[in-house]
């Protein structure tokens, strides 16, 4: 049989999503073009952003596409038969969220059925149940309860217990679109805003519209900026006036929060686990013409020659917080994922703390949703350390962030958070801060 045009890109889509969904395989790792899924890598470079459209429909949209499968058949697909459930999922994608003929995504979904050797059987049910799809959409796709559906439960009753239900699907609501371009600059946000055709949101943050080939940006070459959320750049404006100041930036790659506290003027120490991911930092501060110490090492192995002013602990988390950038972590994490992190979180800040001066700030952060790897871990901490208090963050700290800041006063942003002034293309990265000090 000839492959029609197309066909690899479905087939390695389908590919794709089954690695994530089923082998819990994260999807960068599977997209790079030096070590990633040898299918997708040999692409065509237009058939791998058709491939990245799909997997990302099929991740955001999960939940609903389920319950579209579930309305067009009358008992469930049995496991083992290979590949049909991702074969399926790949073609109401883009049948129902993408713009593709459904003549199309019908036709090569039963031929990659065809060379299946499990799926094969069911290549007549795909037929069927995906032209019933396209004669009957609006009745079968009509009252889908998006918000519910396309997170699992267990997040969805995670953040239903922290935040309310009715923010819980406002989280969810702000998966379903992929997270704006937001870079911090050196300097002169307006003016960066104005070339870049942006936005000057809080503080340093310019967001663009588009995700433009960032290398390609004007600025990018002279190390003007750099990319970070707009939330991921709150957490070491915590530190305030941080100038001469020497300050360890723990679990510091690939180096956004060392060029924050190194472009304001502190000697920074970044420490990281990851000597391919200080690598990147090592190229992002040369790029940005900063000079920094960098140190290979694991936390729980370190010692710090002295003490330092103040520390910057931006632990490693499930990063939950970041599903509008990475949809696969709604897929990959597990709820015992949370808890491993959460010892290893609550180990990593029992060590550093001491690193700090008396009289020296600590700020402790992750980009998770889960109280477990924030609210709960500050919380046991001070409990178990009475030689720290929490410096609350307070309204008007954080220009125009306000409704990110909790009663007791640690930062907790989250997607479905607007930028400082309604109509900026809403959004941020979910986010954990608390700022401690050494009595
Ligand atoms: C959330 S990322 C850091 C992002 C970074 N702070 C930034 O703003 O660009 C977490 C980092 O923790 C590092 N890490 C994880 N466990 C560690 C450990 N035991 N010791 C040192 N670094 C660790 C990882 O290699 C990873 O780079």
């Amino acid at each position: 049989m000839m492959e029609k045009p197309g066909f690899a890109a479905r087939k390695i889509a389908a590919d794709l999503l089954g690695n994530v969904v089923h082998k819990h395989r994260a999807l960068d790792a599977e997209l790079d073009l030096a070590s990633g899924h040898s299918g997708f890598r040999a692409l065509p470079h237009q058939d791998r952003a058709l491939v990245r459209a799909i997997v990302g429909a099929c991740l955001r949209r999960r939940g609903e596409i389920a319950e579209i499968l579930n309305r067009l058949l009358d008992r469930d697909i049995p496991e083992k038969t290979g590949r049909v459930q991702d074969i399926l999922h790949v073609a109401i994608a883009q049948m129902i969220y993408l713009d593709v003929p459904d003549r199309a995504a019908v036709s090569l979904a039963v031929d990659h059925a065809s060379i299946d050797r499990r799926a094969k059987p069911y290549k007549g049910l795909v037929n069927g149940v995906l032209r019933r799809l396209g004669r009957e959409k609006d009745a079968i796709t009509n009252d889908l309860d998006a918000d519910r559906l396309n997170t699992p439960n267990w997040l969805f009753e995670n953040w239903t217990a922290a935040y309310g239900e009715e923010t819980a699907r406002r989280i969810s609501a702000a998966h379903r679109n992929a997270a704006p371009l937001d870079l911090t600059v050196k300097q002169d946000p307006d003016g960066w805003a104005e070339r870049l055709d942006g936005l000057a949101l809080s503080g340093p943050t310019v967001r663009l519209r588009d995700r433009a080939t960032v290398t390609a940006l004007e600025g990018y070459e002279e190390g003007a900026w750099w990319v970070q959320d707009l939330a991921a750049s709150l957490p070491a404006r915590l530190l305030g006036d941080v100038a001469g100041l020497r300050i360890a930036d723990l679990c510091a790659a690939p180096g956004g929060k060392t060029a924050q506290l190194a472009n304001a003027g502190a000697h920074v120490t970044a420490v990281d686990i990851s000597a391919g991911r200080l690598k990147r930092l090592r190229e992002n501060m040369t790029r940005l013409g900063f000079s920094v110490e960098t140190v290979a090492a694991d936390l729980r192995d370190y010692e710090p020659e002295a003490p330092f002013d103040a520390i910057l602990l931006d632990a490693p988390c499930s990063a939950t917080g970041t599903i509008r950038r990475h949809p696969d972590v709604a897929y990959i994490k597990r709820p015992r994922d949370i808890e491993k992190l959460a010892e290893i979180q609550a180990e990593l800040l029992g060590r550093v703390a001491n690193w700090v001066r008396p009289g020296g700030q600590l700020v402790y952060c992750t980009c998770s949703l889960e109280p477990a790897e924030g609210e709960e871990q500050v919380s046991a901490f001070l409990n178990r350390n009475p030689g720290f208090e929490l410096q609350p963050v307070l309204p008007g700290e954080l220009n125009g962030l306000d409704n990110s800041i909790t009663e007791q006063g640690f930062l907790r942003t989250l997607p479905c958070h607007a930028g400082p002034d309604e109509g900026t293309w809403e959004g941020m990265d979910g986010f954990f801060a608390a700022r401690l000090r050494r009595l």
